[in-house]
């Protein structure tokens, strides 16, 4: 018996570069990531991706677009993560440090996967060039793929 949890993930992108965060507690601390979390009640995905981006940010977004929805799964666990990807290509205000995320400008040649989820190599480029996407990874620890699926798709 698995149960889900919708998660959100939002990647800044302006020309050349990509905002991300280096995560500093908690789930993926020690990973440079997005910026999302959990939905509260009574929220939308979309409005819980603009508020997680501005409570780990404090950008404001402008501009957003859905493209990809992956699921993880844990080895030997039961709780499936369904994570919502929105890309921010327009928004207000200037990258600040939060409790939970340290932001920074990485040009897109030097995007440091290596200390980031293992997913992200696979579909950052889908992302840049604007293509919708479904995933799905299994992980077994926080650094192990043992299976995965990743398609290009038309709608989401
Ligand atoms: C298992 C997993 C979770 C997340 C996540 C947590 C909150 C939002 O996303 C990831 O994000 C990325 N890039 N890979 C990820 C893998």
């Amino acid at each position: 018996m698995f149960t889900t949890k919708l998660l959100t993930l939002a990647l800044v992108v302006q020309p050349g570069r990509v905002l991300l965060g280096m995560k500093k507690r908690g789930f993926g601390a020690g990973k440079w990531n997005g910026f999302g979390g959990k939905l509260q009640r009574g929220e939308t995905i979309e409005q819980a991706a603009k508020r997680e981006l501005l409570e780990e940010s404090g950008l404001v977004v402008d501009s957003m677009e859905k493209l990809g929805n992956i699921k993880f799964e844990f080895v030997g666990e039961t709780e499936i993560l369904d994570v919502h990807i929105f890309r921010v290509d327009s928004f207000e205000g200037q990258p600040t440090e939060s409790d939970e995320m340290r932001p920074q400008w990485f040009d897109l040649d030097k995007i440091p996967f290596g200390q980031m989820w293992a997913d992200d190599i696979l579909w950052f480029p889908m992302m840049l060039q604007r293509k919708k996407f479904l995933g799905y990874f299994k992980f077994q620890g926080h650094d192990l793929i043992v299976e995965h699926k990743l398609e290009e798709v038309k709608e989401l």
